[in-house]
């Protein structure tokens, strides 16, 4: 297979399982963590490696490394490797997806800023859905009639910290999330809820129109639920390790024992709560933009560049839904096509750099 983002939080849960079940790792894609990767490469000899910047290359242990996007889409369309794990963040990850489905590969797909921006221009059936919420639903789905599909959010770092603060929260504070350990990016949209917006987004694309929503669920335990039109409500429990997810994205016949189950005794009691805009104020634009789910492209642009600015201490954490939120107002276009998608993103990045 080819991992895209190895040396992240997913790329290494990624490569725990192929070592598990001893699969082929043909390519190795990552940005700066040359240690890791040269770690990794003793482990698996991959015969190709990309990383993101040229200078770093005399640092990495191997024969074949090149740099930069062009390389990453070329060992994609050089491969002959049928899966491609796309665990890169951001939209970055974009065109490695279109470049996966345009040469033929199935996808195990963690970037769901890919579906986010472009979900009407890919073809879903390539797509075995690595984010946990996802594999949730694809693992509940069933030949009945559906009434609505149900996410799960923990509620971030934030969620217990009095409104009047979060002004004032620091980029490592966002890092605080109770029960995933996760990439830097994730774990801000997840105290931002964006993260969860992106997820209703990303189920509408996988799994089609239909009724989408989300609640808190404290624990991380239950990661999707689905509301049968009989009346009957199942839900999918697992503990919060996304090598449950990875390794049916990899091999969708998984047979194997991968986690512990949950004890139910030991948990003793699961907390439900409403995602409450006060908190989350992007929540506002949420079903609007499950009516309008072209314009993930124009949202995601702006907390890419929100985010930058965060982390840059530009502006506050509570700006980062200002900055999504005047953006949404702002920019009221959808793409066409995949060159819009590219296009529209490119427009808004430079405007609100400025
Ligand atoms: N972490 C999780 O549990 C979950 C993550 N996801 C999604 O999966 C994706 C990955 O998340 P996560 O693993 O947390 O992120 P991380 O930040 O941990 O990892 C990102 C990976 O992308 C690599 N990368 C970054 N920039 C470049 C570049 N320019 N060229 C090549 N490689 C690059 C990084 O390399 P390096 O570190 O070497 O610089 C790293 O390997 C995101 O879209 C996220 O939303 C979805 C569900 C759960
Ligand atoms: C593991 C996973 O799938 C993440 O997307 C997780 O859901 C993030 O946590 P939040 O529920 O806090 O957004
Ligand atoms: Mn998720």
């Amino acid at each position: 297979m080819v991992v895209l983002g190895c040396t992240g939080s997913i790329g290494v849960n990624t490569l725990a399982i192929a070592k598990k079940f001893a699969l082929d790792v043909e390519v190795l894609v990552c940005g700066k963590n040359i240690k890791l990767l040269n770690e990794q490469l003793k482990e698996f000899n991959p015969k190709v490696v990309v990383i993101s910047d040229a200078d770093d290359i005399p640092s990495v242990n191997h024969s074949n490394v090149f740099a930069g996007e062009e390389n990453i889409l070329k060992a994609i369309e050089d491969s002959k490797s049928e899966l491609v794990v796309n665990a890169l963040v951001g939209f970055m990850g974009l065109r490695p997806t279109l470049k996966a489905i345009q040469s033929d590969k199935k996808i195990a797909l963690a970037n769901k800023e890919s579906l986010v921006a472009c979900g009407n221009f890919i073809d879903s059936s390539k797509i075995q859905p690595i984010d946990s919420e996802h594999f949730g639903l694809w693992y509940l789905l069933q030949d009945r009639p559906v009434k609505k599909m149900i996410i799960t959010a923990s509620g971030g770092a934030f969620r217990d910290w009095d409104i009047e603060k979060l002004h004032g929260a620091t980029l490592a504070d966002t890092q605080k999330h109770p029960n995933w350990s996760m990439g830097q990016k994730i774990t801000i949209d997840s105290a931002t809820m964006v993260n969860k917006m992106f997820e209703l987004l990303e189920a509408r694309w996988l799994f089609g129109e239909g009724k989408y929503d989300a609640i808190i669920e404290t624990k991380s335990l239950i990661h999707a639920l689905i509301d049968f039109k009989d009346g009957s409500t199942t839900a999918h429990f697992a503990h919060a390790n996304m090598q449950l997810p990875i390794s049916y994205a990899i091999d969708a016949k998984m047979d194997a024992s991968i986690l512990k189950h949950i004890d139910l005794l030991e948990v003793a009691s699961l907390e439900f709560r409403k995602i409450e805009q006060e908190r989350y104020p992007v929540w506002q634009i949420k079903n609007e933009l499950l009516n309008n789910p072209n314009r993930g492209v124009v949202i995601n642009a702006a907390n890419e560049v929100a985010i930058e600015k965060f982390i840059n201490k530009e502006i506050g954490f509570m700006d980062i839904h200002k900055t999504i939120l005047d953006a949404y107002e702002a920019y009221d276009i959808e793409p066409k096509n995949v060159d819009d998608v590219f296009a529209i993103d490119a427009k808004i990045r430079k405007e609100l750099r400025r």
